[in-house]
């Protein structure tokens, strides 16, 4: 195991600390970028199609030594390997961490528990590609004799949020004739509003959970199966028309999916890094299996980077110490993840939970409170929406939100001038947010006196920018992937567990010790005044 570093203990924070206070407080990027014609050159790493430019960032060339050398001296490499080869990382579950793994399609031995786990991550690709080819070719048919068109997957977090963003952003990859949706609230209106659009005949239900025990899930699953054998009638018809996507076997035999049906992960996936595993099936089933392996291929670029590559032109680890930079010392807590690309409208959301799910803890590896701020609060919307909506914060709120912006170079919908326009409002953006505008600019321009407060821009907000030539399933992997080992080395530096999440167990259990209360008729006592006053109002009410 890597060893237990705590952050401020390092030369590094103590030197970073007074390196901000005493020199970089207070600069603006308008001096950076004045003292350094090459900024953009110096600051922008590639990755195949990618252009990562970091270079609207407030750093000096020292920042980033230092903030290197904190990497170091927390002992990223060492951290890096121990993931990469299957250590218990994950240390309160004990468990290893290697999605890694699953998109190690050259096979190389990857060892957990002395196993090695490559035999059983590539015969469950293998199944999946089977699989795929007996649905897409019509082999598989469902109980009428029909072909199967519309793919649900029922699942929530980890098992639904990343197949969704995928396919999302694969939507111009879709094989013709298929339909994907997704249930995962358990609020009955998001099964019943997706039944309404597909047929029983024609439907295969994907039932995504790691565990096959959350309450969502099997509700959600249950209804449906209820629903399919209102028309289907005979119950030997569940096999034709239900798969599982799961690592517990015995679960899901229990609710009466045939094991050949099921398609199997492991214990050292974490949900929020399982769409690599068989809770992508619903990608592979509607971009098709070859497109899912071109995105597994992808991440797996990025895995090669990311280990081989020195920390001065490592994306991830660039990313994580700048993201770090503004949450320990800049006093700033949030972090906003903005894509050009109306198919990528989910992937704020999926690294919402990527992110706050894994560093949203404030105990460190040793079980101490941490004294140093550790996750942000992550969000987004995808760009020019978001101008219209929320930037005004961004470029005059009282709070620093650093942000990414992603940009396909190339629309998959080249129409008119619409991408030209879209991305003219990225580049303008992140100029926006570097440049600001100064009073003297605005006297230029002639403003009113009395408005020069309201109009001017303080500017140095920083930004990070991905330029892709075009997002395609391999684009799409190296760039998720990006963000993972980012979180990662975050986690690292800041001494915590990033694999866990004890913090979504708490309320999980007081909804167990609820439901039974919501059932009965009586009057409710058992908790503090406004619990029972909300149970028992709605017990009139409902
Ligand atoms: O895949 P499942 O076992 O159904 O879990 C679904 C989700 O629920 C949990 O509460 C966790 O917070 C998530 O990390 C997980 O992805």
């Amino acid at each position: 195991m890597f060893p237990k570093v705590s952050p401020k203990e390092t030369k590094a924070w103590q030197d970073l600390q007074n390196h901000y206070d005493k020199e970089m407080k207070g600069v603006h990027m308008r001096q950076l970028f004045a003292a350094e014609p090459g900024r953009f050159e110096h600051h922008s790493l590639r990755l195949d199609d990618i252009l990562f430019d970091y270079s609207k960032n407030i750093f000096s060339e020292k920042t980033l030594e230092l903030l290197r050398s904190l990497a170091v001296e927390s002992k990223v490499p060492a951290a890096i390997e121990a993931m990469f080869t299957g250590e218990k990382i994950n240390a309160t579950e004990n468990r290893s961490v290697l999605h890694t793994a699953l998109r190690n399609l050259p096979g190389k031995p990857v060892y957990s528990d002395g196993k090695d786990v490559m035999p059983d991550v590539l015969r469950v690709l293998a199944q999946m590609k089977d699989f795929c080819a007996r649905i897409h070719s019509g082999e598989w048919k469902g109980y009428t004799g029909k072909k199967i068109k519309y793919i649900v997957n029922i699942g929530i977090g980890g098992s639904d949020l990343g197949p969704v963003m995928v396919t999302e952003a694969l939507r111009p990859y879709w094989k013709e004739g298929m339909q994907a949706y997704f249930v995962s609230n358990v609020d009955a209106t998001h099964i019943v509003e997706t039944l309404k659009k597909v047929t029983p005949e024609e439907t295969l239900f994907l039932v995504a959970s790691k565990t096959f025990t959350t309450q969502e899930t099997m509700t959600n699953a249950h209804s449906a199966r209820d629903w399919f054998l209102r028309s289907a009638k005979d119950e030997a018809h569940v096999a034709k028309h239900f798969a599982a996507l799961s690592t517990n076997e015995k679960e899901v035999t229990k609710f009466g999916i045939d094991k050949a049906n099921m398609f199997e992960f492991w214990d050292w996936v974490g949900g929020r890094y399982s769409l690599w595993s068989a809770i992508g099936l619903s990608i592979a089933l509607t971009v098709g299996y070859d497109n899912f392996e071109l995105l597994l291929k992808g991440a797996h670029q990025t895995d090669v980077h990311f280990r081989t590559t020195p920390f001065e032109k490592n994306i991830p680890v660039t990313m994580a110490v700048i993201g770090l930079w503004y949450t320990d010392f800049f006093g700033s807590q949030t972090e906003a993840i903005l894509p050009y690309d109306q198919y990528m409208h989910r992937f704020a959301a999926y690294f919402q939970q990527g992110n706050m799910e894994s560093n949203g803890k404030s105990v460190d590896r040793n079980g101490k409170p941490v004294e140093w701020h550790t996750g942000p609060v992550v969000w987004g919307e995808p760009g020019t929406n978001g101008q219209h909506a929320f930037y005004q914060l961004i470029h005059q709120g009282s709070i620093l939100i650093p942000c990414d912006f992603i940009a396909p170079a190339r629309s998959h919908n080249p129409l008119g001038d619409h991408h030209a326009k879209l991305l003219s409002n990225f580049f303008a953006q992140t100029e926006a947010l570097m440049n600001g505008k100064n009073e003297a600019e605005l006297q230029a321009e002639k403003v009113p006196a009395e408005l020069i407060p309201y109009k001017k821009f303080s500017g140095n907000r920083p930004t990070n920018s991905f330029l892709i030539k075009e997002i395609t399933p391999f684009t799409l992997g190296e760039l998720i992937a990006l963000y993972e080992h980012k979180i990662f080395v975050q986690g690292v530096i800041w001494n915590i567990f990033t694999f866990d999440q004890w913090g979504v167990e708490l309320g999980k259990q007081l909804a167990g010790k609820i439901l039974p209360e919501l059932q009965g008729d009586g009057e409710v006592k058992s908790h503090d005044s406004s619990t029972n006053g909300l149970i028992n109002a709605w017990k009139k009410i409902r």
